[in-house]
């Protein structure tokens, strides 16, 4: 059975480079297209899905949506949760390059860059942008809801869901779309693959370039494309 993996195409504070995390930007004018190309390629590859996985932001549900489109797939049934949503960057969320070595130094960047398991500064839980504040998440234990997360967090919340509904999904012999982020995508990547924590930070998920794995019973690699 087929497992692809599909990062959502550019959104409007990507253009700007700004972090993203848990901020529900749209999709870019370019990120737009990049969701049709991706749709059209899977579209030609002939994959039939049965089912589909992506997060509770608006830039993974609309190039998941586009996509689908493109395959004449919109029918397919489509479970969103938050475990699929982008690692949350916590109060850097909104700065971009030249705001976050200001305000937290070169050095600091430079240490949160390489790092697997440091969090970056929580946001305040009574921010405006918080999720607690959220309608999204207010069905969800607050403890449970991130003000912030290392990459360690982010593949330990993604992971189970995985696990516990992903995989059970390709084992019934479903063909799997999942449309997500680089650091939930990560997760998913760093068990099918078996990358090690320090390999995974420097494994970087191009957005719009759906990933088209074929899995044995065991999920185990049989082939690897991008397309
Ligand atoms: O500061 C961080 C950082 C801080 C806390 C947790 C994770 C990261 C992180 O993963 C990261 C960072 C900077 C940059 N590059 S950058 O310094 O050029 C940069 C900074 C701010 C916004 C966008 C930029 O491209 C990265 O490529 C990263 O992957």
């Amino acid at each position: 059975m087929k497992l692809v993996l599909l990062r959502h195409g550019q959104s409007e504070w990507n253009k700007l480079n700004l972090f993203t995390g848990w901020k529900d930007v749209d999709l870019s004018e370019k990120g737009v297209e990049e969701a049709k190309s991706a749709g059209r390629k899977l579209k030609e590859a002939g994959i039939e899905f049965d089912i589909a996985y992506t997060s509770y932001l608006k830039r993974a549900i609309k190039t998941l949506n586009i996509a689908l489109e493109e395959m004449d797939s919109l029918y397919i049934e489509t479970v969103k949760t938050w475990r699929l949503n982008e690692r949350h960057y916590g109060a850097l969320q909104g700065l971009n390059k030249k705001e976050t070595a200001e305000k937290y130094g070169d050095e600091q960047v430079h240490i949160w860059r390489r790092s697997f398991d440091i969090a970056p500064p929580l946001m305040d839980k009574d921010d405006e942008n918080s999720a607690h504040r959220d309608k999204k998440y207010r069905d969800f234990p607050q403890d449970v809801i991130p003000d912030g997360e290392s990459l360690k967090l982010t593949l330990e919340r993604t992971l189970p869901f995985f696990m516990d509904e992903i995989g059970p999904s390709l084992i019934a012999g479903k063909n799997v779309l999942v449309a997500a982020h680089g650091n939930s995508l990560r997760s998913i990547t760093k068990y099918i693959e078996n990358i090690s924590d320090e390999e995974i930070t420097s494994v970087e998920i191009a957005t719009g370039e759906p990933i088209v794995y074929t899995l044995d019973e065991n999920l185990k690699i049989i082939k690897k494309e991008i397309l």
